[in-house]
């Protein structure tokens, strides 16, 4: 039995783990979302991890409103910076191994080829930073951790652009959508796959991996998939039309597709479109 502490429990992605804890019975999984364990709050953190016996830390708490984060940078960095350090620190002193989520957003999207995992980070965004910044808050403390970097997540839970995509489709707005950035649309739900899978196989092999679904695709892209997916009649579907770019805060990489070799020794990855209609096939 295995002990896993899983904190931001109610965000997208802690909600696809909470939906697989029924096939895990040998996982003892606490979740705990931000009322619950605020990570921010150091004490509380200390407190909680000296009151139990985790093997685990799935870090799933972040901020993660990109647009926002540009004018909240302070607000950005205590939760994915600060808060990652002191998650690290919990795991270090208690002999914990943390899994912590970061993103392709630390990359500058100057590549032309997927991103491995040793390739230089630059952020251009403050989320990107401030996530960055957590990463190296936690190779600084201790070896016991496996950061996975991922992209463009969304799933049936919490807010993500296939949900603003669903909800703009029923209110049968116009679409228009940027074709400005390529990267690849993931899943949480195989995410939280890859998440279990390295805690049921006590997988050892610490350090930074990317994962990402199979593919690239532009935002657009993506959303011309999730419409021909819709249980709608052509004539129900909304309009779509590609632009050049869309006016946002906070700039993002033109390319953030990530390179999956390394983390397919762990679990076979999948292509976006794949994926995608899996989903859409389960919860339309
Ligand atoms: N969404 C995406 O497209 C991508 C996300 N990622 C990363 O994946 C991880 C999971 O993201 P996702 O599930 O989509 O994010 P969500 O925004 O859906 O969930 C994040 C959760 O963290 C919680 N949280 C925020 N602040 C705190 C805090 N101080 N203490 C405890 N919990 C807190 C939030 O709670 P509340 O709502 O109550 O504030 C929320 O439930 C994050 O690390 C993110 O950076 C990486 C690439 C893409
Ligand atoms: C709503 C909308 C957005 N866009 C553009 C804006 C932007 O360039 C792109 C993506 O929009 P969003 O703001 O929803 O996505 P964004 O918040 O940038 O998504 C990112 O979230 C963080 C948490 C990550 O870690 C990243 O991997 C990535 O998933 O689509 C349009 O072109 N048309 C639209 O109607």
């Amino acid at each position: 039995m295995k002990t896993v502490l899983v904190t931001g429990a109610n965000g997208q992605l802690g909600q696809c783990i909470q939906k697989i804890q029924p096939q895990h019975a040998k996982i003892n999984f606490h979740f705990k979302s931000s009322r619950d364990l605020d990570i921010t709050n150091v004490k509380a953190v200390n407190d909680y991890f000296s009151n139990h016996d985790f093997d685990y830390c799935v870090n799933c708490a972040a901020y993660t409103n990109v647009e926002l984060a540009e004018s909240e940078e302070e607000k950005a960095y205590l939760v994915n910076a600060e808060a990652a350090k002191y998650l690290a620190e919990a795991c270090a002193e208690n002999n914990v191994t943390l899994i912590h989520i970061s993103t392709d957003y630390v990359f500058d999207g100057t590549k032309k080829t997927p991103y491995v995992e040793t390739d230089t980070t630059n952020p251009i965004s403050v989320y990107g930073a401030s996530k960055l910044k957590g990463e190296q808050n936690i190779q600084e403390i201790f070896n016991n951790y496996f950061i996975i970097r991922t992209s463009w997540l969304y799933a049936e839970f919490g807010k993500n652009f296939y949900k603003t995509i669903l909800r703009k489709a029923e209110e049968k707005a116009n679409l228009t959508i940027t074709t400005e950035q390529k990267g690849t649309p993931t899943n949480a739900n195989d995410l939280a796959e890859l998440i279990v899978e390295i805690i049921n196989t006590e997988n050892k092999n610490y350090g930074i991996y990317h994962f990402s679904n199979e593919g690239e695709a532009t935002w657009y892209d993506f959303t011309k998939e999730i419409i021909q997916n819709l249980n709608l009649a052509e004539a129900e579907k909304p309009s779509l039309k590609p632009i050049a770019s869309y006016k946002t805060k906070a700039a993002r990489p033109v390319y953030s597709v990530l390179d999956k070799t390394k983390v397919r020794n762990i679990i076979q990855t999948i292509s976006w479109q794949e994926s995608l209609q899996q989903l859409m096939k389960n919860h339309n």
